[in-house]
């Protein structure tokens, strides 16, 4: 017999562009005292992992997945498939599964997993898709010129998804908040949408929306079901070779791992000269850093210019390291490298 929705466990897809705060929403949810069991899954764009550092008490319930992005590579899929089905083996039952996918992917095929592939069809139901946006930032990625218009993987996470959060209103004036409400709402009409300062939202709001019509939609394009009404946007099955998409090829990132500990003025001192620079093709950076006679994990965090460097939290039993990954266009792999040698501490 099959189970019913609210026998299924949620699962909600955490879309957004880069920088756009999802991590900050995954710790505050991971924060609130909601007595939920939830497992998060992390799909990253580049060549080192970071992400799983920067949530908050990283236990064995964060799964990090950096071999590829989930929603056009065939083996992060099945990556993806594995550890859910990891999960849903395991005798203590979560409440909830949180995925964050890369801030360069289109979360539609990470959706459309939770219709295929049995039992995670059978013991899953998708709750919702939850995109943020990032209110100073995004224009600038729905207009991005050099992305084929069809392809704009900014503007695919905000039509697919089910309930949008702009994030981010405390660094954008009110003009700039109703510009990206306009456009959000001009991309995705049912969406409701709520705005947010570091992602603090009532929960209410993101977990627990079981989107039926949505799904239902879904089922009805990948031939699950008979489509019962017409809808806007038909994707392309991600198993579907001829018709899988890339990513923008002009986007690239950039990973650099360091010996030793940094020193914290020299640090600060880049820091500030980055946010002198044109940053418009530098989308992201991020690193963790070992800062000579610290206890504390320091953590560097750039969207364009807005740019912090500070303490996250004391270093545990963890191994110290200097890891940093920048996705942009243009990167100059070995200047950035060398700059950020010239920021580690004499020995
Ligand atoms: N001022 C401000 N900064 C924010 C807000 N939300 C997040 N940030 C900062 O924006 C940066 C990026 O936030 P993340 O949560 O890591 O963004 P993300 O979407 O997970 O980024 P990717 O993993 O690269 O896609 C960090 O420096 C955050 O502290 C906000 O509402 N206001």
């Amino acid at each position: 017999m099959q189970k019913s929705v609210k026998d299924k466990i949620p699962v909600t897809v955490l879309t957004g562009f880069l920088g756009s705060g999802k991590t900050t929403l995954l710790n505050y949810i991971l924060k609130e005292n909601h007595g939920m069991k939830i497992a998060v899954i992390e799909n990253e764009f580049g060549e080192i992992g970071i992400d799983g550092d920067l949530v908050v008490g990283s236990t064995e319930e964060i799964f990090e997945m950096t071999n590829g992005c989930v929603c056009c590579v065939a083996e992060a899929r099945d990556d993806l498939l594995r550890v859910i089905r990891q999960l849903l083996e395991r005798p203590d039952r979560l409440d909830h599964i949180i995925i964050e996918t890369s801030g360069l992917a289109d979360p539609y095929p990470v959706a459309q997993t939770f219709f295929l592939d049995d039992p995670i069809r059978e013991e899953t139901n998708l709750d919702g898709v939850i995109a943020l946006v990032d209110a100073k930032h995004i224009l600038r990625h729905l207009d991005d010129g050099k992305v084929d218009a069809f392809d704009n993987q900014a503007v695919d996470q905000i039509v697919c998804a089910d309930r949008i959060v702009i994030n981010k209103i405390d660094i954008a004036t009110e003009d700039e908040i109703a510009e990206v409400t306009a456009r959000v709402q001009q991309l995705n009409e049912t969406a409701e949408i709520v705005r947010s300062s570091f992602a603090q939202i009532d929960l209410g709001k993101i977990l627990g929306l079981a989107a039926f019509d949505r799904n239902r939609k879904m089922a009805a394009d990948i031939g699950l079901d008979p489509p019962d009404h017409d809808h806007a946007h038909h994707h392309p099955a991600p198993w579907d070779k001829d018709a899988s998409h890339t990513h923008d090829a002009s986007v690239t990132s950039v990973g650099i791992e360091l010996p030793g500990h940094m020193d914290a003025t020299a640090m600060a001192r880049w820091v500030q000269e980055l946010k002198g620079q044109d940053t418009a093709d530098l989308f992201r950076m991020k690193g963790i850093f070992s800062v000579k006679d610290d206890d504390y994990c320091y953590v560097l965090h750039g969207v364009h210019s807005e740019i912090e460097f500070r303490p996250n939290h004391p270093w545990a039993d963890e191994i110290r390291c200097n890891k940093m990954i920048f996705i942009g266009r243009n990167l100059d792999r070995a200047a950035l490298q060398a700059r950020l040698a010239e920021c580690v501490a004499a020995a």
